[in-house]
Protein backbone atom coordinates (compact mmCIF):
# COMPACT_ATOMS: atom_id res chain seq x y z
CA UNK A 1 0.00 0.00 0.00
CA UNK A 2 1.36 3.48 -1.26
CA UNK A 3 1.89 5.79 1.73
CA UNK A 4 -0.39 8.71 -0.45
CA UNK A 5 -3.10 5.75 -0.47
CA UNK A 6 -3.16 5.11 2.99
CA UNK A 7 -3.16 9.40 3.92
CA UNK A 8 -6.02 9.61 1.69
CA UNK A 9 -7.81 6.83 3.47
CA UNK A 10 -7.36 8.14 6.73
CA UNK A 11 -8.28 11.41 6.08
CA UNK A 12 -12.07 10.19 4.35
CA UNK A 13 -11.59 8.10 7.65
CA UNK A 14 -11.61 10.70 10.12
CA UNK A 15 -13.77 12.70 7.99
CA UNK A 16 -16.51 10.06 8.19
CA UNK A 17 -16.00 9.27 12.13
CA UNK A 18 -17.08 13.40 12.16
CA UNK A 19 -19.97 13.16 10.10
CA UNK A 20 -21.36 9.66 12.14
CA UNK A 21 -20.76 11.46 15.90
CA UNK A 22 -18.03 9.40 16.54
CA UNK A 23 -16.10 12.70 17.04
CA UNK A 24 -17.43 15.40 19.38
CA UNK A 25 -16.13 19.02 20.61
CA UNK A 26 -17.45 20.50 23.48
CA UNK A 27 -17.11 19.62 27.09
CA UNK A 28 -16.79 16.50 28.65
CA UNK A 29 -15.24 14.36 31.47
CA UNK A 30 -11.92 11.27 30.66
CA UNK A 31 -12.02 8.12 32.20
CA UNK A 32 -9.16 9.47 33.71
CA UNK A 33 -11.35 12.28 35.29
CA UNK A 34 -9.56 15.39 33.29
CA UNK A 35 -12.32 17.59 31.56
CA UNK A 36 -11.16 17.70 27.36
CA UNK A 37 -13.13 19.91 24.84
CA UNK A 38 -13.10 16.73 22.28
CA UNK A 39 -14.47 13.63 22.86
CA UNK A 40 -14.29 10.15 20.93
CA UNK A 41 -17.43 7.77 20.84
CA UNK A 42 -15.57 5.44 18.67
CA UNK A 43 -18.63 3.19 19.90
CA UNK A 44 -21.16 4.48 17.15
CA UNK A 45 -18.58 2.76 14.73
CA UNK A 46 -20.66 -0.78 15.24
CA UNK A 47 -23.80 1.03 13.23
CA UNK A 48 -21.81 1.86 10.34
CA UNK A 49 -20.22 -1.86 8.94
CA UNK A 50 -18.08 -0.07 6.20
CA UNK A 51 -16.43 2.28 8.78
CA UNK A 52 -15.31 -1.01 11.00
CA UNK A 53 -13.97 -2.73 8.33
CA UNK A 54 -12.39 0.68 7.00
CA UNK A 55 -10.47 0.92 10.67
CA UNK A 56 -9.91 -2.82 11.33
CA UNK A 57 -7.76 -2.80 7.12
CA UNK A 58 -5.73 0.32 8.31
CA UNK A 59 -5.33 -1.31 11.52
CA UNK A 60 -3.69 -4.53 10.27
CA UNK A 61 -1.96 -2.47 8.18
CA UNK A 62 -0.08 -0.64 10.86
CA UNK A 63 0.89 -3.92 12.24
CA UNK A 64 1.49 -6.19 8.73
CA UNK A 65 5.28 -6.37 9.56
CA UNK A 66 4.87 -7.38 13.54
CA UNK A 67 5.24 -10.48 14.79
CA UNK A 68 3.00 -12.04 17.36
CA UNK A 69 0.85 -14.90 17.46
CA UNK A 70 -2.62 -13.36 18.76
CA UNK A 71 -4.41 -10.12 18.90
CA UNK A 72 -6.28 -8.94 21.54
CA UNK A 73 -8.85 -6.07 21.46
CA UNK A 74 -9.23 -3.62 24.64
CA UNK A 75 -12.72 -4.12 25.86
CA UNK A 76 -15.35 -2.72 24.77
CA UNK A 77 -15.00 -0.63 21.58
CA UNK A 78 -12.06 -2.59 19.82
CA UNK A 79 -13.68 -6.40 20.55
CA UNK A 80 -15.24 -6.24 16.98
CA UNK A 81 -12.69 -4.67 15.60
CA UNK A 82 -10.28 -7.55 16.86
CA UNK A 83 -12.66 -9.70 15.80
CA UNK A 84 -12.91 -8.46 11.89
CA UNK A 85 -8.82 -8.83 12.08
CA UNK A 86 -8.79 -12.22 13.24
CA UNK A 87 -11.49 -13.31 10.66
CA UNK A 88 -9.80 -11.58 7.68
CA UNK A 89 -6.39 -12.69 8.17
CA UNK A 90 -6.80 -15.79 9.95
CA UNK A 91 -5.21 -14.48 13.45
CA UNK A 92 -6.25 -16.31 16.55
CA UNK A 93 -7.99 -13.51 19.26
CA UNK A 94 -8.12 -13.68 22.85
CA UNK A 95 -10.77 -11.92 24.66
CA UNK A 96 -9.46 -10.74 28.36
CA UNK A 97 -12.41 -10.51 30.69
CA UNK A 98 -13.05 -7.54 32.94
CA UNK A 99 -13.86 -10.36 35.91
CA UNK A 100 -13.47 -13.83 35.68
CA UNK A 101 -16.69 -15.77 36.23
CA UNK A 102 -16.37 -17.34 39.46
CA UNK A 103 -17.24 -20.27 38.12
CA UNK A 104 -16.67 -23.16 35.65
CA UNK A 105 -12.74 -22.89 34.63
CA UNK A 106 -13.18 -19.16 35.80
CA UNK A 107 -10.60 -17.75 33.13
CA UNK A 108 -9.46 -14.40 33.23
CA UNK A 109 -8.15 -14.85 29.58
CA UNK A 110 -10.34 -16.86 26.98
CA UNK A 111 -8.77 -18.20 23.85
CA UNK A 112 -6.23 -20.96 23.40
CA UNK A 113 -2.85 -20.18 24.02
CA UNK A 114 0.44 -21.00 25.79
CA UNK A 115 3.16 -19.74 28.15
CA UNK A 116 5.32 -17.03 26.40
CA UNK A 117 2.65 -16.33 23.39
CA UNK A 118 3.01 -12.95 22.14
CA UNK A 119 0.10 -10.99 21.71
CA UNK A 120 -0.61 -7.64 19.67
CA UNK A 121 -3.18 -5.46 21.68
CA UNK A 122 -5.51 -3.73 19.63
CA UNK A 123 -7.53 -0.49 21.34
CA UNK A 124 -10.02 2.26 19.76
CA UNK A 125 -8.16 5.36 21.43
CA UNK A 126 -5.53 5.97 23.52
CA UNK A 127 -4.94 9.15 25.88
CA UNK A 128 -2.54 8.12 29.33
CA UNK A 129 -2.39 4.23 27.97
CA UNK A 130 -3.49 2.75 31.16
CA UNK A 131 -6.59 0.46 29.37
CA UNK A 132 -3.68 -1.19 26.60
CA UNK A 133 -1.84 -1.25 30.21
CA UNK A 134 -4.36 -2.73 32.09
CA UNK A 135 -5.00 -5.22 29.79
CA UNK A 136 -1.04 -6.35 29.13
CA UNK A 137 -1.23 -6.66 32.77
CA UNK A 138 -3.41 -9.35 32.56
CA UNK A 139 -2.51 -10.97 29.46
CA UNK A 140 1.18 -10.92 31.30
CA UNK A 141 -0.29 -12.59 34.38
CA UNK A 142 -1.34 -15.90 32.45
CA UNK A 143 2.54 -15.48 30.90
CA UNK A 144 1.20 -13.87 27.60
CA UNK A 145 4.25 -11.70 26.18
CA UNK A 146 2.83 -8.24 25.05
CA UNK A 147 5.33 -5.82 23.31
CA UNK A 148 3.51 -4.03 20.58
CA UNK A 149 0.06 -2.60 20.46
CA UNK A 150 -1.56 -0.91 18.13
CA UNK A 151 -4.38 1.69 17.83
CA UNK A 152 -6.52 3.94 16.00
CA UNK A 153 -6.41 7.15 17.49
CA UNK A 154 -3.14 8.26 19.73
CA UNK A 155 -4.57 11.28 21.55
CA UNK A 156 -1.13 12.69 21.84
CA UNK A 157 -1.56 12.85 26.12
CA UNK A 158 1.62 10.76 27.43
CA UNK A 159 -0.13 7.35 26.10
CA UNK A 160 2.72 6.57 23.75
CA UNK A 161 5.61 7.66 26.40
CA UNK A 162 3.86 5.57 29.25
CA UNK A 163 3.49 2.72 27.19
CA UNK A 164 7.14 2.70 26.01
CA UNK A 165 7.77 3.16 29.97
CA UNK A 166 6.23 -0.31 30.38
CA UNK A 167 8.24 -1.97 27.25
CA UNK A 168 4.80 -1.51 25.00
CA UNK A 169 5.62 0.43 21.56
CA UNK A 170 2.61 1.52 20.34
CA UNK A 171 1.51 1.95 16.32
CA UNK A 172 -1.46 4.87 15.81
CA UNK A 173 -3.33 4.92 12.38
CA UNK A 174 -3.56 9.12 12.96
CA UNK A 175 -3.15 11.34 15.77
CA UNK A 176 -5.29 14.45 17.56
CA UNK A 177 -3.28 16.34 15.28
CA UNK A 178 -4.16 14.55 12.39
CA UNK A 179 -8.11 15.49 13.37
CA UNK A 180 -7.53 18.91 13.95
CA UNK A 181 -5.46 19.33 10.54
CA UNK A 182 -8.10 17.24 8.68
CA UNK A 183 -11.53 19.04 10.49
CA UNK A 184 -10.29 22.30 10.04
CA UNK A 185 -9.02 22.11 5.87
CA UNK A 186 -12.32 20.47 5.22
CA UNK A 187 -14.38 23.19 6.90
CA UNK A 188 -15.86 20.84 9.80
CA UNK A 189 -14.11 22.78 12.66
CA UNK A 190 -13.99 26.55 14.37
CA UNK A 191 -10.74 27.82 14.34
CA UNK A 192 -11.17 29.12 17.74
CA UNK A 193 -12.06 25.10 19.24
CA UNK A 194 -8.89 24.09 16.59
CA UNK A 195 -7.05 26.43 19.28
CA UNK A 196 -8.73 25.15 21.86
CA UNK A 197 -7.99 21.53 21.29
CA UNK A 198 -4.68 22.27 20.57
CA UNK A 199 -3.70 24.33 24.15
CA UNK A 200 -5.34 21.32 25.68
CA UNK A 201 -3.06 18.96 24.22
CA UNK A 202 -0.15 20.95 25.05
CA UNK A 203 -1.28 21.25 28.85
CA UNK A 204 -2.69 18.11 29.34
CA UNK A 205 -0.05 15.21 29.05
CA UNK A 206 -0.14 12.16 31.49
CA UNK A 207 3.68 12.27 33.34
CA UNK A 208 5.07 8.42 31.93
CA UNK A 209 7.19 8.05 34.98
CA UNK A 210 3.40 8.35 37.62
CA UNK A 211 1.35 5.80 37.94
CA UNK A 212 3.20 3.52 35.90
CA UNK A 213 1.97 -0.37 36.12
CA UNK A 214 4.51 -2.82 34.80
CA UNK A 215 3.22 -4.67 32.40
CA UNK A 216 4.51 -7.98 33.97
CA UNK A 217 4.71 -6.51 37.54
CA UNK A 218 8.38 -7.30 39.45
CA UNK A 219 6.58 -6.01 42.90
CA UNK A 220 2.84 -6.41 43.84
CA UNK A 221 3.12 -2.85 46.05
CA UNK A 222 2.41 -0.68 43.34
CA UNK A 223 -0.82 -2.30 42.79
CA UNK A 224 -3.95 -1.76 44.29
CA UNK A 225 -5.89 -4.39 46.51
CA UNK A 226 -8.52 -3.77 44.07
CA UNK A 227 -6.00 -4.17 41.32
CA UNK A 228 -5.11 -7.31 42.14
CA UNK A 229 -8.26 -8.68 42.75
CA UNK A 230 -8.83 -8.27 39.10
CA UNK A 231 -5.88 -10.26 38.27
CA UNK A 232 -6.97 -13.25 40.42
CA UNK A 233 -8.18 -16.53 38.75
CA UNK A 234 -9.63 -17.78 41.96
CA UNK A 235 -13.20 -15.98 43.43
CA UNK A 236 -12.01 -16.86 47.10
CA UNK A 237 -8.48 -14.63 46.79
CA UNK A 238 -10.89 -12.32 44.75
CA UNK A 239 -13.57 -11.66 47.13
CA UNK A 240 -10.86 -11.18 49.77
CA UNK A 241 -8.48 -8.35 48.26
CA UNK A 242 -12.20 -7.26 47.65
CA UNK A 243 -13.10 -7.02 51.45
CA UNK A 244 -9.54 -5.78 52.32
CA UNK A 245 -10.02 -2.58 50.23
CA UNK A 246 -13.62 -2.35 51.18
CA UNK A 247 -13.56 -2.79 54.97
CA UNK A 248 -9.98 -1.40 54.19
CA UNK A 249 -8.46 -3.69 56.74
CA UNK A 250 -5.60 -6.41 55.91
CA UNK A 251 -5.99 -7.98 59.43
CA UNK A 252 -6.39 -11.71 59.65
CA UNK A 253 -7.81 -12.25 63.66
CA UNK A 254 -6.06 -15.68 64.75
CA UNK A 255 -8.92 -16.28 67.06
CA UNK A 256 -6.88 -19.44 69.04
CA UNK A 257 -9.48 -19.86 72.72
CA UNK A 258 -10.68 -23.08 73.59
CA UNK A 259 -14.50 -22.43 74.47
CA UNK A 260 -16.82 -21.80 71.46
CA UNK A 261 -18.67 -19.10 73.73
CA UNK A 262 -15.55 -17.49 73.74
CA UNK A 263 -14.61 -17.46 70.16
CA UNK A 264 -18.33 -16.25 69.24
CA UNK A 265 -18.06 -13.63 71.52
CA UNK A 266 -14.50 -12.54 70.36
CA UNK A 267 -15.32 -12.75 66.49
CA UNK A 268 -18.51 -10.38 67.12
CA UNK A 269 -16.43 -7.50 68.15
CA UNK A 270 -13.52 -7.66 66.33
CA UNK A 271 -15.40 -9.11 63.02
CA UNK A 272 -15.62 -5.08 62.08
CA UNK A 273 -11.92 -4.68 61.81
CA UNK A 274 -10.90 -8.08 60.31
CA UNK A 275 -11.18 -9.36 56.67
CA UNK A 276 -10.45 -13.25 57.80
CA UNK A 277 -10.99 -15.15 61.08
CA UNK A 278 -8.51 -17.68 61.07
CA UNK A 279 -9.34 -21.03 63.84
CA UNK A 280 -7.70 -23.96 65.15
CA UNK A 281 -10.87 -25.83 65.29
CA UNK A 282 -9.20 -28.90 67.64
CA UNK A 283 -8.10 -26.31 70.41
CA UNK A 284 -12.12 -26.19 71.28
CA UNK A 285 -12.93 -27.80 74.39
CA UNK A 286 -16.71 -28.25 73.11
CA UNK A 287 -16.74 -28.24 68.99
CA UNK A 288 -20.20 -29.23 67.56
CA UNK A 289 -21.92 -28.33 64.41
CA UNK A 290 -23.35 -25.17 65.61
CA UNK A 291 -20.37 -23.18 66.64
CA UNK A 292 -19.57 -23.45 63.19
CA UNK A 293 -23.17 -22.35 61.85
CA UNK A 294 -22.37 -19.09 64.29
CA UNK A 295 -19.58 -18.88 62.90
CA UNK A 296 -20.43 -18.11 59.39
CA UNK A 297 -23.29 -16.37 59.94
CA UNK A 298 -21.19 -13.79 61.74
CA UNK A 299 -18.54 -14.46 58.63
CA UNK A 300 -21.65 -13.14 56.63
CA UNK A 301 -22.82 -10.30 59.39
CA UNK A 302 -19.16 -8.95 59.60
CA UNK A 303 -18.00 -10.04 55.79
CA UNK A 304 -14.77 -11.75 56.52
CA UNK A 305 -13.61 -14.98 54.95
CA UNK A 306 -12.95 -18.40 57.54
CA UNK A 307 -9.69 -19.71 57.33
CA UNK A 308 -8.98 -23.20 59.40
CA UNK A 309 -5.23 -23.24 60.11
CA UNK A 310 -5.42 -27.17 59.95
CA UNK A 311 -1.67 -27.19 58.55
CA UNK A 312 -2.19 -30.51 56.70
CA UNK A 313 0.92 -32.74 55.52
CA UNK A 314 -0.19 -35.65 54.65
CA UNK A 315 -0.38 -38.06 51.21
CA UNK A 316 -3.20 -36.88 49.32
CA UNK A 317 -5.66 -39.69 49.87
CA UNK A 318 -5.62 -39.52 53.56
CA UNK A 319 -5.96 -35.53 53.59
CA UNK A 320 -8.90 -36.23 50.98
CA UNK A 321 -10.42 -37.40 54.64
CA UNK A 322 -8.62 -35.36 56.83
CA UNK A 323 -10.55 -32.51 55.28
CA UNK A 324 -13.94 -34.02 54.23
CA UNK A 325 -14.65 -36.30 56.91
CA UNK A 326 -14.18 -36.48 60.82
CA UNK A 327 -15.35 -34.73 63.35
CA UNK A 328 -15.03 -31.17 62.00
CA UNK A 329 -15.57 -31.99 58.79
CA UNK A 330 -13.59 -28.74 57.42
CA UNK A 331 -14.14 -28.39 54.02
CA UNK A 332 -17.78 -28.11 54.70
CA UNK A 333 -17.09 -24.73 56.17
CA UNK A 334 -14.02 -23.45 56.31
CA UNK A 335 -13.75 -21.09 52.97
CA UNK A 336 -9.91 -21.65 53.40
CA UNK A 337 -7.28 -24.14 54.98
CA UNK A 338 -3.24 -24.49 54.51
CA UNK A 339 -0.70 -27.23 54.05
CA UNK A 340 2.72 -27.84 54.25
CA UNK A 341 4.52 -28.29 51.05
CA UNK A 342 6.66 -31.87 52.53
CA UNK A 343 4.47 -34.34 51.42
CA UNK A 344 4.94 -33.25 47.77
CA UNK A 345 2.45 -32.08 45.15
CA UNK A 346 -0.28 -34.84 45.95
CA UNK A 347 -1.21 -32.93 49.08
CA UNK A 348 -2.48 -29.66 47.20
CA UNK A 349 -4.36 -32.54 44.85
CA UNK A 350 -6.06 -34.17 47.54
CA UNK A 351 -7.31 -31.18 49.07
CA UNK A 352 -7.95 -29.37 45.58
CA UNK A 353 -10.29 -32.69 44.73
CA UNK A 354 -12.17 -31.86 47.93
CA UNK A 355 -11.94 -28.21 47.76
CA UNK A 356 -12.27 -26.69 44.50
CA UNK A 357 -16.00 -28.15 43.84
CA UNK A 358 -16.82 -26.57 46.97
CA UNK A 359 -15.11 -23.28 45.76
CA UNK A 360 -12.26 -22.95 48.42
CA UNK A 361 -9.05 -22.54 48.71
CA UNK A 362 -5.88 -23.12 49.98
CA UNK A 363 -2.55 -21.27 51.31
CA UNK A 364 1.10 -23.00 51.14
CA UNK A 365 3.42 -22.70 54.44
CA UNK A 366 6.04 -21.52 52.50
CA UNK A 367 8.01 -20.15 55.79
CA UNK A 368 7.18 -20.01 59.57
CA UNK A 369 7.47 -16.96 62.00
CA UNK A 370 9.06 -19.68 64.97
CA UNK A 371 12.74 -19.47 65.66
CA UNK A 372 14.74 -22.41 63.84
CA UNK A 373 12.53 -23.57 61.71
CA UNK A 374 13.55 -25.47 58.79
CA UNK A 375 11.18 -23.86 55.92
CA UNK A 376 13.69 -21.51 54.22
CA UNK A 377 16.08 -21.04 50.85
CA UNK A 378 15.07 -23.74 48.19
CA UNK A 379 11.90 -25.26 50.34
CA UNK A 380 10.79 -22.17 50.36
CA UNK A 381 11.59 -21.92 46.67
CA UNK A 382 10.03 -25.11 45.61
CA UNK A 383 6.75 -24.19 47.93
CA UNK A 384 6.44 -21.03 45.31
CA UNK A 385 6.79 -23.45 42.64
CA UNK A 386 4.44 -25.71 43.77
CA UNK A 387 1.83 -22.92 44.21
CA UNK A 388 2.13 -21.48 40.35
CA UNK A 389 1.38 -24.83 39.29
CA UNK A 390 -1.43 -24.82 41.00
CA UNK A 391 -2.79 -21.39 40.94
CA UNK A 392 -6.43 -21.99 40.40
CA UNK A 393 -6.62 -23.52 43.95
CA UNK A 394 -3.61 -22.08 46.17
CA UNK A 395 -4.13 -18.37 46.61
CA UNK A 396 -1.43 -17.34 48.04
CA UNK A 397 1.27 -18.40 51.43
CA UNK A 398 1.58 -18.18 54.90
CA UNK A 399 5.57 -16.34 55.12
CA UNK A 400 7.30 -13.92 57.02
CA UNK A 401 8.01 -11.71 53.36
CA UNK A 402 6.74 -11.63 50.40
CA UNK A 403 8.17 -14.52 48.10
CA UNK A 404 6.61 -14.21 44.99
CA UNK A 405 6.17 -11.36 42.44
CA UNK A 406 3.10 -12.79 41.00
CA UNK A 407 0.04 -9.97 42.00
CA UNK A 408 -2.46 -12.51 42.54
CA UNK A 409 -0.95 -14.30 45.16
CA UNK A 410 -1.59 -13.43 48.86
CA UNK A 411 0.98 -12.96 51.30
CA UNK A 412 -0.26 -13.66 54.79
CA UNK A 413 2.16 -13.11 57.91
CA UNK A 414 1.82 -14.16 61.43
CA UNK A 415 4.06 -13.44 64.53
CA UNK A 416 2.73 -10.25 64.99
CA UNK A 417 2.36 -7.63 67.38
CA UNK A 418 2.37 -4.16 68.58
CA UNK A 419 5.86 -4.41 69.22
CA UNK A 420 8.91 -6.38 68.44
CA UNK A 421 10.08 -9.44 70.34
CA UNK A 422 9.44 -13.36 71.58
CA UNK A 423 7.35 -15.50 73.26
CA UNK A 424 8.94 -18.29 75.84
CA UNK A 425 8.23 -21.03 72.95
CA UNK A 426 10.32 -19.54 69.82
CA UNK A 427 7.59 -17.69 68.80
CA UNK A 428 8.76 -14.45 67.17
CA UNK A 429 6.97 -11.23 66.55
CA UNK A 430 7.53 -8.50 64.12
CA UNK A 431 5.60 -5.56 63.93
CA UNK A 432 2.73 -4.33 61.25
CA UNK A 433 5.24 -1.61 59.82
CA UNK A 434 8.06 -3.78 59.32
CA UNK A 435 5.58 -6.85 57.56
CA UNK A 436 3.50 -4.93 55.30
CA UNK A 437 5.97 -1.71 54.85
CA UNK A 438 9.19 -3.33 54.60
CA UNK A 439 8.62 -7.30 53.69
CA UNK A 440 6.00 -6.82 51.31
CA UNK A 441 3.55 -8.97 52.72
CA UNK A 442 -0.28 -8.14 52.27
CA UNK A 443 -2.12 -9.78 55.44
CA UNK A 444 -1.03 -9.32 58.98
CA UNK A 445 -2.00 -12.44 61.56
CA UNK A 446 -2.44 -11.62 64.84
CA UNK A 447 -3.63 -13.48 68.24
CA UNK A 448 -2.44 -13.02 71.33
CA UNK A 449 -2.05 -9.44 70.89
CA UNK A 450 -5.28 -8.95 70.26
CA UNK A 451 -7.41 -11.85 72.42
CA UNK A 452 -5.19 -10.97 75.19
CA UNK A 453 -5.61 -7.69 74.78
CA UNK A 454 -8.19 -6.13 77.77
CA UNK A 455 -10.35 -4.51 75.27
CA UNK A 456 -9.68 -7.14 72.21
CA UNK A 457 -12.27 -4.90 70.21
CA UNK A 458 -10.19 -2.02 70.56
CA UNK A 459 -7.35 -3.66 70.09
CA UNK A 460 -8.27 -5.24 66.67
CA UNK A 461 -8.84 -2.15 65.88
CA UNK A 462 -5.21 -0.99 66.57
CA UNK A 463 -3.71 -3.57 64.28
CA UNK A 464 -6.39 -2.45 61.76
CA UNK A 465 -4.70 0.86 61.58
CA UNK A 466 -1.48 -0.08 61.71
CA UNK A 467 -1.97 -2.41 58.77
CA UNK A 468 -3.72 -0.37 56.77
CA UNK A 469 -1.12 2.35 57.04
CA UNK A 470 1.48 0.42 56.46
CA UNK A 471 0.11 -0.53 53.15
CA UNK A 472 -1.04 2.84 52.37
CA UNK A 473 2.51 3.69 53.09
CA UNK A 474 4.33 1.48 51.04
CA UNK A 475 2.24 2.49 48.02
CA UNK A 476 2.41 6.18 48.11
CA UNK A 477 6.57 5.47 48.36
CA UNK A 478 6.35 3.28 45.31
CA UNK A 479 4.36 5.49 43.34
CA UNK A 480 7.34 8.10 44.14
CA UNK A 481 10.18 6.09 44.12
O1 LIG B 1 4.54 -19.88 61.02
C1 LIG B 1 3.47 -19.81 61.63
C2 LIG B 1 2.30 -20.41 61.18
C3 LIG B 1 1.15 -20.25 61.88
N1 LIG B 1 1.12 -19.56 63.03
C4 LIG B 1 -0.18 -19.44 63.72
O2 LIG B 1 -0.53 -18.05 63.82
C5 LIG B 1 -1.05 -17.76 65.10
C6 LIG B 1 -0.17 -16.76 65.79
O3 LIG B 1 -0.64 -16.47 67.08
P1 LIG B 1 0.01 -15.36 68.04
O4 LIG B 1 -0.76 -15.51 69.30
O5 LIG B 1 -0.20 -14.05 67.36
O6 LIG B 1 1.44 -15.70 68.24
C7 LIG B 1 -1.18 -19.08 65.82
O7 LIG B 1 -2.47 -19.59 65.61
C8 LIG B 1 -0.18 -19.99 65.13
O8 LIG B 1 -0.59 -21.34 65.14
C9 LIG B 1 2.27 -18.97 63.49
O9 LIG B 1 2.28 -18.30 64.52
N2 LIG B 1 3.41 -19.11 62.77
Amino acid sequence: MAASSMENRVVALISRLHDVQAVKFGDFTLKSGIQSPVYFDLRVMISYPDVMVEVSQLLWEKISTSNFKSICGVPYTALPIATLMSAAHNVPMLIRRKEAKGYGTNKLIEGTFSKGDSCMIVEDVVSSGSSVLETAQSLGASDIVVTEAVVLLNREQGGVEKLEANGIKLHSVFTMTDVLDVLSRAGKMEPDMVIKVTEYIATNKFQPNKEILSVKPKSNNILKYSERAALCSNGLSRRLFTIMEQKKTNLVLSADVTSSKELLQLVDKTGPHVCMVKTHVDILEDFNQDVVDSLTKLAAKHDFLIFEDRKFADIGNTVVHQYSGGLYRISEWADVVNAHAIPGPGVVQGLKKVGAPKGRACLLIAEMSSSGNLATGSYTQDTVKMAEENKDFVIGFICVSKISSNPSFLHMTPGVQLEAGQDSLGQQYLTPSEVIGKRGSDLIIVGRGIYQAQDPANAAKQFQIAGYDAYVTRMAEAMIL
